[in-house]
């Protein structure tokens, strides 16, 4: 472009996508690899490892490009640091020019049946598995002198929230936070932090917690229709090819964006004030909307409970 910012480029450098082996993470990393990087995926699952291995091998543009799977979970400081140190290890022990954290996990259900060890769970599952190879990866970019990219994967669940999702929005919020702090003092070092937040992706991950979202949750949800993990993807990576600091897409997407993110960068474009005046009329239309489908819901809701031994019947 002649007068704008030039866009990011992947080619020749060293991305690590954490959660690449399944869903958002591995369409990520096959969009990297066709793109010219270098990939690392981390996720635990061996078996699971080895085909997306072999798919972003598939999209292999050049023979010096390096493509490698290690299994660690991320969820503990101490496995993020050897996830981090095996990663490096591949090129050198040079540290990745790129993080792409998408490893997650979401498990919906009412607040009144969770217990503090599959809260203490879901906090792993959604906030600390990325926090955890940040650190490390931050750490080691800023004594390497790496001036390259933390992207963070929240969800429009760290914008709002709704019935069902207790387990999960507090951590997709939670992340929120941390890059906030993170993109304004790491400004300090030149690295850029992004954050995206999606809708419904149809990944496998979404196909086991559907199992178990409530039915009014899923209800709810019908009026996103959803994307395949490709075609996130390829939003999310335009908006770090842009530069952008929130990363969304689709009308709904851009609307809450721009109707919750308050000072964060980069919301004074006119578009963005376009989205923000939808949001003002749409918003409390379809709250409104919600909420009368919850309140539908109660009589099932008690009976629910009381099944459960919750409330005497
Ligand atoms: N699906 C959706 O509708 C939406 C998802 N998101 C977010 O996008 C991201 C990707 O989601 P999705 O595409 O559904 O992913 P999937 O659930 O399909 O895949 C998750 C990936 O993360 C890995 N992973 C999970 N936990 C850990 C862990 N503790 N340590 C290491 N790796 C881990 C998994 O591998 P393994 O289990 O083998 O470790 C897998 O590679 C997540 O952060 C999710 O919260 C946001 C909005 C919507
Ligand atoms: C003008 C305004 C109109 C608004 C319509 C809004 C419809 C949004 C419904 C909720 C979508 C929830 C996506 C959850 C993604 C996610 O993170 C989980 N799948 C966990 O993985």
């Amino acid at each position: 472009m002649f007068f704008g910012k030039q866009k990011w480029d992947p080619r020749g450098k060293h991305c690590y996508v954490t959660g690449g082996s399944a869903g958002l993470g591995l369409s990520l990393a096959v969009l990297l690899a066709k793109r010219g990087a270098h990939v690392s995926i981390v996720a635990r699952d061996e078996e699971r490892l080895n085909k997306a291995l072999a798919q972003i091998e598939a999209a292999r543009q050049s023979p010096d490009q390096v493509f490698r799977a290690y299994s660690f979970s991320l969820a503990s400081a101490t496995e993020a640091e050897k996830a981090l140190d095996a990663v490096a290890a591949g090129h050198g022990g040079r540290c990745p020019d790129a993080l792409f954290s998408c490893a997650g996990k979401s498990r919906p259900g009412f607040w009144l049946e969770q217990t503090e060890a599959q809260l203490r769970l879901c906090m792993d599952e959604t906030y600390w598995v990325q926090a955890w190879p940040a650190l490390a990866m931050s750490k080691r970019m800023v004594a390497e002198g790496v001036k390259g990219k933390i992207v963070f994967t929240s969800s429009v669940l760290g914008y709002f929230s709704i019935v069902g999702y207790s387990p999960y929005s507090p951590g997709k919020f939670a992340i929120r936070g941390l890059a906030e702090a993170l993109q304004s003092e790491f400004l300090l070092y030149g690295i850029d932090v992004h954050i995206s937040f999606p809708l419904t992706i149809f990944s496998p991950g979404l196909i086991e917690e559907d199992k178990v979202k409530p039915k009014v949750t899923l209800k709810i949800e019908e009026s996103d229709e959803g994307l395949h993990p490709d075609q996130v993807a390829v939003h999310v990576f335009k908006g770090v090819e842009r530069g952008d600091f929130h990363i969304a897409y689709s009308l709904i997407g851009n609307v809450f964006k721009a109707s919750t993110r308050g000072s964060s960068p980069g919301n004074t474009s006119l578009m963005s004030q376009v989205y923000s005046f939808i949001g003002m009329i749409g918003l409390p239309l379809w709250r409104r909307d919600v909420d009368k489908q919850v309140l539908n819901h109660k009589k099932e809701h008690y009976e629910y409970l009381s099944s459960k031994g919750l409330v005497s019947s």
